[in-house]
This record gives structure tokens, C-alpha cells and sequence, in this order.
């Protein structure tokens, strides 16, 4: 275990098949292979590593060191992980395109399971009456106690705004940026959001260098514009005490890795309510002196969140 400890230690802040980007203490980053042929590492990782050229620009990487937590989703067949040593999830919608609830309901379930701290922002509030029923659907997350920002990272009027403005996209921007900086000032953030919410428009925001770091990590990896699909970790100030971790669009977000008897526990709106049930192993679906039926039925939890509920637990039923 202690054999690499004399090597050095690098941060994983890019990877591309078999190549990885480690960024050593001082700031350099180093193209760096894995040594076995399985590779388990991700965006994220601490790793120990050491040079294999003599212009010290390149490198392989030893051991990973222990991660504080990963994030991750798992469908029946593969298991595909989005960062490792996670400070905070930022889960990006916007008033349009309509969100999922069922995507948003995973997400933030597998964070719950990865004892990842969750953002929620809405991005567009600028579009009405769109940016009312979005915030209607995120009431419940609200209530359960995830904290939901709103911002209009690139807002096309005026709407929304407090005072009138000669240009109402900066003040919306500016807004924007006045909000999320100190809350993502420290640690680790990773974003995931749908396609078309603004993603890219927030990381621009945050990261006005992003673009150009893409492409030099894509110089450098050789992958050309496929980097642009990868994780990539940015700091988002010089001191690097925050940063912020991009990570490309997914279809669904599969939560195989959860066991079923935990699922209502990940739900902080069911978890409000457990204990009360007449059955010690209660799957809260169909039992009599169910606390979770309970309160669905006293208006205690929303319909739509319990509907999900059996949604989700019918698909980790159904695990072979
Ligand atoms: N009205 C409005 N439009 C916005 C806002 N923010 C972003 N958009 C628009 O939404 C669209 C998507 O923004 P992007 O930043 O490209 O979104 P993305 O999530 O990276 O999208 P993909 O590239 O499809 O992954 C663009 O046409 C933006 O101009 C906003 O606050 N208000
Ligand atoms: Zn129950």
C-alpha cells in the first residue's frame, strides 16, 4: 500500500480512452497512461504517477489513491461513472426545454447515495409562463429541502428583472454570476444538465477559458473535437480552491446500483416518513399501516414524487 507513496501525486482532470490528463501540485499537466490494462480512474481522481520522458511531459499513472466518494449511474449492462471526490452536484434545468422529473428524481438520488451535496438551478426564467410551471414542479424538491437558484443565463428580454435596464442580458448575467460564485467558490462541482438547458452558456459563464482549454486538451490528447464530449475538470480561480467539472449529456440515468429496500431512504420526501410503518420491511406500495401511504394521502408528499417512487422501485424490482 505505501509502495507509491514516495511517487507524485496528481489530480485526473481529463481523460480520453487510455489517455488521462493528471495536473501536478504546481499546475502543469502531464499526459499520463494508466499501467494496468483495466483503468478504473476518472475526472477527479488523486492518483500517483511518474514521469516516462525526459521532457517530464509525459507519464504513467501508478495507483489511485482513496476516493471520499463517486458519482455514478448503472444500467443493466454497464456501469458508467461521471467524477470521482465530489464537493457538490449542480443539476441544471431550465423553464424550457420541460425538464424530466424522473432524469432530475435519479440524479439526485444517486448523489443522496453518494453523499453528494446537491444544487438545483433553473436556467430561462426569463420565459413565461414556462419559467412558472417549472418553478410549480420544483416546489416539492424545494419543500424537501434542496436548495433550487434561479438564473437567466442568457435571457432574450427583459422579464424577470427588477428594475429596467439598458441591457438586460448582462444584468441577468450578472446576476447569475453573483449568485453561483461564492456558492461554488469552494470544492468540487459537477454539472449535469439536458441538452438545450444552457450548459454550455453556464459553463462559458463560469469558465470563460473553457473553450480554449477543450481545445488544447483535444491538441494534446489528439482526440480532435471529440474531447468536447468528455468530463473535464476547471478551476474556476487562480488559487484552485474551486472548480468546476463539465460532463457531457446522457439519455437516461440508470439507478441499478441502488437496493431497493434503500430507495425510499434516497427520497428525502419519503425519507420524512419512514419508521411508521406497521412492517419493518415495507415496500410502501401496497401495505396496510404504510406511514409513507399515509402521508401521500394527507397531501405530504407529491403525487407526482410518489408516482416516481413506484416507478423507480418496479424498475429495481424487475433486476434480474
Ligand atoms: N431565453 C433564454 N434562452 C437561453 C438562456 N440560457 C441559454 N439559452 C439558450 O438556450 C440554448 C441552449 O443553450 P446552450 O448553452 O447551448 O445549452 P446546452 O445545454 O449546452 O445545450 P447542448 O449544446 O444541446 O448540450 C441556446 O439557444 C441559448 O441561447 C436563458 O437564460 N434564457
Ligand atoms: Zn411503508
Amino acid at each position: 500500500m505505501t509502495q507509491h507513496a514516495e511517487l507524485d501525486i496528481g489530480l485526473i482532470v481529463a481523460g480520453h480512452g487510455r489517455h488521462y490528463v493528471v495536473m501536478t501540485p504546481e499546475g502543469r499537466e502531464v499526459i499520463c497512461q494508466p499501467r494496468g490494462k483495466k483503468s478504473q480512474v476518472v475526472v477527479g481522481d488523486r492518483v500517483r504517477w511518474q514521469v516516462t520522458d525526459s521532457r517530464g511531459d509525459a507519464g504513467v499513472i501508478e495507483a489511485m489513491e482513496p476516493r471520499r466518494n463517486l458519482l455514478y449511474r448503472q444500467d443493466e449492462w454497464k456501469t458508467k461513472s461521471f467524477a470521482a471526490n465530489l464537493d457538490r452536484l449542480l443539476v441544471l434545468v431550465a423553464a424550457e426545454p420541460v425538464f424530466s422529473e424522473s432524469q432530475l428524481s435519479r440524479a439526485l438520488i444517486a448523489a443522496e447515495e453518494a453523499r453528494i451535496e446537491v444544487l438545483i438551478l433553473l436556467n430561462k426564467v426569463d420565459l413565461e409562463p414556462a419559467a412558472s410551471l417549472a418553478r410549480e414542479r420544483l416546489a416539492p424538491y424545494r419543500a424537501m429541502g434542496y436548495e433550487v437558484l434561479e438564473v437567466a443565463l442568457k435571457a432574450r428580454s427583459e422579464a424577470g428583472l427588477k428594475s429596467a435596464d439598458a441591457d438586460p442580458l448582462r444584468s441577468h448575467r450578472d446576476a447569475a454570476l453573483a449568485m453561483l460564485t461564492p456558492r461554488l467558490a469552494k470544492g468540487s462541482t459537477l454539472v449535469l444538465g439536458p441538452s438545450g438547458t444552457g450548459k454550455s452558456t453556464l459553463v462559458n459563464l463560469l469558465v470563460p477559458q473553457a473553450q480554449a482549454a477543450t481545445a488544447e486538451i483535444s491538441t494534446a490528447l489528439n482526440s480532435g473535437r471529440h474531447t468536447t464530449t468528455h468530463t473535464r475538470w476547471y478551476w474556476l480561480d487562480g488559487g484552485r480552491e474551486g472548480a468546476l467539472i463539465d460532463s457531457p449529456g446522457f439519455q437516461e440515468f440508470g439507478i441499478q446500483h441502488i437496493q431497493r429496500p434503500d430507495l425510499a431512504h434516497w427520497m428525502p420526501d419519503l425519507r420524512a416518513h419512514l419508521g411508521h410503518c406497521r412492517f419493518a420491511n415495507c415496500s410502501h406500495t401496497h401495505e396496510p399501516d404504510c406511514g409513507v401511504l399515509a402521508a401521500l394521502e394527507r397531501g405530504e408528499i407529491a403525487a407526482n414524487r410518489y408516482r416516481i417512487y413506484q416507478e423507480l422501485g418496479a424498475e429495481l424490482d424487475r433486476r434480474g
